[in-house]
């Protein structure tokens, strides 16, 4: 008898971190910058609800992102302590979430790569986290998918606001981020916007 009731794919969620002091943007919120007229922030919704099932904002101020409330399937939370960095914006996000699997994101990514993040879910298999990987220093926690529980259980215990030691301590699997030419031949799914600098060069050569 054909089975009736096959296996539910895993429920997924993305974790967008809109916080941080943007330092380097000079203090602005990078999620507001644009790129070819679309805020970046916009351009995250639209790839990630292509291959997610729910999207958590977590933002510094959640009056500014008030914008998105009524997006299906899009929720916005505060961080709970400001000025903790991403750990602090997880320590937010990762509680409302339902999905078993998130995605974790950076705010200033404008690039990002549907088929790309698809492909990482796809490596979940028995670790607790799925990073891209340049080389050994260099590699890519906030473009990166994490066990649901595993997060949890580091948040509740952890001494550290650094993502490399989370990293560290979770059973992380690295892959070369070689592994994603294929699909996006110049690996503009990584690229992070920091500078006014930078979203100027890529809003007049790209
Ligand atoms: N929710 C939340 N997100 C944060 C926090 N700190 C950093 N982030 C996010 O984490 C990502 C990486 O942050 P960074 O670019 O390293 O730091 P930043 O503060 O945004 O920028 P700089 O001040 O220039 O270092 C960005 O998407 C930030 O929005 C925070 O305290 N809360």
């Amino acid at each position: 008898m054909p089975d009736e009731n096959p296996a539910k794919p895993a429920f997924r969620t993305a974790i967008i971190l809109a916080g941080g002091e943007g330092k380097r943007a000079g203090g602005r919120d990078k999620y507001f910058f644009s790129y070819r007229g679309e805020t970046f922030i916009t351009r995250l919704i639209e790839c990630l609800e292509t291959v997610v099932d729910e999207i958590i904002i977590v933002a510094k101020n959640e009056e500014k992102c008030s914008h998105f409330y009524g997006i299906d399937n899009v929720h916005i939370v505060s961080d709970i302590i400001k000025g903790r960095g991403p750990i602090g914006g997880l320590q937010a996000g990762v509680p409302e979430a339902k999905g078993e699997v998130i995605f974790v994101s950076a705010c200033d990514m404008p690039f990002l790569n549907p088929e790309v993040v698809n492909r990482l879910f796809d490596q979940m298999n028995e670790y607790d986290a799925i990073i891209p990987a340049w080389d050994e220093d260099k590699v890519e926690p906030l473009h990166a998918i994490y066990r649901r529980d595993a997060l949890v259980k580091y948040l509740k215990s952890h001494k550290s606001l650094s993502l490399r030691a989370m990293i560290h301590e979770l059973h992380s699997k690295y892959i070369s981020v070689e592994e994603f030419r294929d699909i996006d031949p110049n690996l503009m799914t990584f690229t992070n916007i920091n500078k006014l600098e930078e979203l100027e060069e890529i809003n007049t050569k790209i």
